[in-house]
């Protein structure tokens, strides 16, 4: 496992409010890590900064072996670098077949001149076939996407998200709306697209962090609250009182 993001003494103030406060997260390659904590702790923030949607104030946000800080990027440029985000509501294309949106994502990934002169093998298929089976969408792949349950249309998602090979995929309380069903697929998915990647996920659900089974940063106020196994964070009193003891936990 080596370093691959390296956010550290990060703030942001919105209006006079410090949403982020000397915010410092380190994520290895790969690796599975759930971010938790109360309403506006900040977790979406974060990932702005990540993304490029948000600059910080002060902080350094460093990428990869050599890092290099990804602030002055724009957002297309740190999405090219392998940083994939996964919002909460699925976005595919409800017109057109699962295959057809898994195929427009391995399209998008390699730029409109590798389009051009791109011969057709056998290759995206079989890659096709191979995201369809990690996100259990294997018998699925002829039917309308807008057809599919919501926990599935979440699932093609994240598959048109693996679709481009990222370094590094954000994703943002995956487990809302979805059946218990759904819920324990979810993990499967993430926890195995993680074996290759690093994989952040933000949650509310306890019961669904668990299940992934990996280390839990705990947010509050824009900071580091606490961090370790579900089990460490879950113990710790500050915890309990900021968070868990809470009506919006
Ligand atoms: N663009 C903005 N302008 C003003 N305030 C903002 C902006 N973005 C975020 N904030 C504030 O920053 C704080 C952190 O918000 P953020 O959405 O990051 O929290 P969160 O942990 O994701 O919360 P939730 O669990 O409710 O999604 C909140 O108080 C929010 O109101």
């Amino acid at each position: 496992m080596t370093s691959l993001l390296e956010v550290s003494g990060v703030s942001k103030t919105f209006d006079g409010f410090r949403a982020i406060n000397d915010l410092s997260i380190q994520i290895s390659e790969p690796e599975l890590r759930a971010i938790i904590g109360p309403n506006g702790a900040g977790k979406t923030t974060f990932m702005d900064i990540v993304t490029g949607k948000t600059k910080p104030d002060t902080g350094r946000v460093l990428w990869g072996a050599r890092n290099e800080s990804l602030l002055g990027l724009s957002e297309a440029a740190i999405a090219n670098k392998g940083i994939g985000r996964k919002f909460q509501k699925p976005t595919v294309f409800e017109d057109q077949t699962v295959w057809a949106n898994l195929n427009m994502a391995l399209r998008n990934k390699r730029g409109p001149f590798a389009v051009l002169f791109h011969r057709k093998t056998g290759e995206d298929e079989a890659r096709i076939s191979q995201i369809a089976s990690e996100i259990g969408l294997t018998d699925q792949l002829s039917r309308m996407s807008g057809e599919l349950s919501h926990g599935q249309k979440q699932w093609l998602e994240i598959g048109m998200l693996l679709a481009q090979d990222p370094r590094l995929l954000l994703v943002d309380e995956p487990a809302a709306g979805m059946t218990a069903e759904e819920r324990e697929k979810t993990t499967d998915i993430l926890r195995h697209a993680a074996l290759t990647r690093a994989v952040v996920v933000v949650e509310h659900d306890m019961e669904f962090v668990r299940r992934l089974n990996c280390k839990v940063t705990v947010l509050h106020e824009g900071h580091v609250l606490a961090e370790g196994t579900l089990d460490h964070v879950t113990a710790d009193s500050t915890v309990i009182d900021v968070y868990l003891g809470r009506a919006d936990a």
